[in-house]
């Protein structure tokens, strides 16, 4: 792992600050990736955001679990009671608009039930699954940081332009709301907390989980433009 070097007068001094820095170069090509300009032009096919948002259905709701069974591990009661309403919060924000898309767009339960898991949607899950199994409930919050951070950068590089398909103006408006941004600054305090509790080798680990989800996140964008199946691997 690359050590940080920070910019002539320029100091990184927080932990997320540092892990931040390091992942740049892969969330500027997720900020510039073709899905996100398709999304903001209106032409990304709406067979491709279905695709995406089918997806992302079985993501976030793993990603919800991961929250509670990461609080089972821990001791601090902030961070227990940080993760436990960061759940909840996912299943009144998030999840909840994504519902009103799956209704505007004909997604029904069976649908739904029928859709298999993406080869990258699963690999992502099961990163941030061994984060914490193998590795430890801290790794396990830097593994999830992205999944916050990088959308609310995305929602707030893309809202000035927004996009002519109403559809995807809710979703760049998701990740630009207050609502979300404070559930991100909080995410990004916790990750800092974290940090500030473990050895330095383990806080190795859990930069190498950020960077690594920052890049399931960058391939994210890839697999749903190609559709990818496990037999077009
Ligand atoms: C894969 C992924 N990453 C991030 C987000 C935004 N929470 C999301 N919905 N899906």
């Amino acid at each position: 792992m690359p050590k940080v070097k920070p910019k002539e007068g320029f100091t990184l001094t927080t932990f997320t600050d540092q892990i931040h820095e390091l992942a740049r170069p892969l969330w500027l090509r997720s900020v510039h990736h073709p899905f996100i300009k398709q999304l903001t032009a209106g032409d990304l096919p709406l067979s491709t955001f279905r695709y995406y948002l089918l997806q992302d259905r079985y993501y976030l709701s793993e990603f919800g679990k991961l929250h509670d069974k990461i609080a089972d591990q821990l001791t601090d009661q902030t961070a227990i009671n940080f993760l436990r309403e960061g759940a909840a919060g996912l299943k009144n924000g998030e999840i909840a608009v994504r519902k009103g898309f799956f209704a505007k767009l004909n997604i029904t339960q069976a649908e739904i039930d029928l859709t298999p898991i993406a080869p990258t949607a699963y690999n992502y899950v099961n990163h941030m699954y061994a984060a914490l199994y193998q590795g430890s409930p801290q790794r396990a919050i830097a593994a999830l940081l992205p999944c916050y951070w990088l959308y609310n950068e995305i929602g707030q590089a893309l809202i000035s332009q927004g996009s002519p398909v109403s559809l995807y103006q809710q979703w760049i408006e998701t990740y630009d709301s207050d609502g979300y941004t404070d559930s991100v600054n909080q995410m990004i305090q916790l990750t800092n907390r974290a940090a500030g509790q473990v050895d330095e080798t383990e806080k190795q680990a859990m930069t190498t989980a950020f960077i690594r989800s920052s890049a399931y996140e960058l391939g994210y964008w890839g697999m749903s433009l190609r559709h990818e199946s496990w037999d077009s691997l």
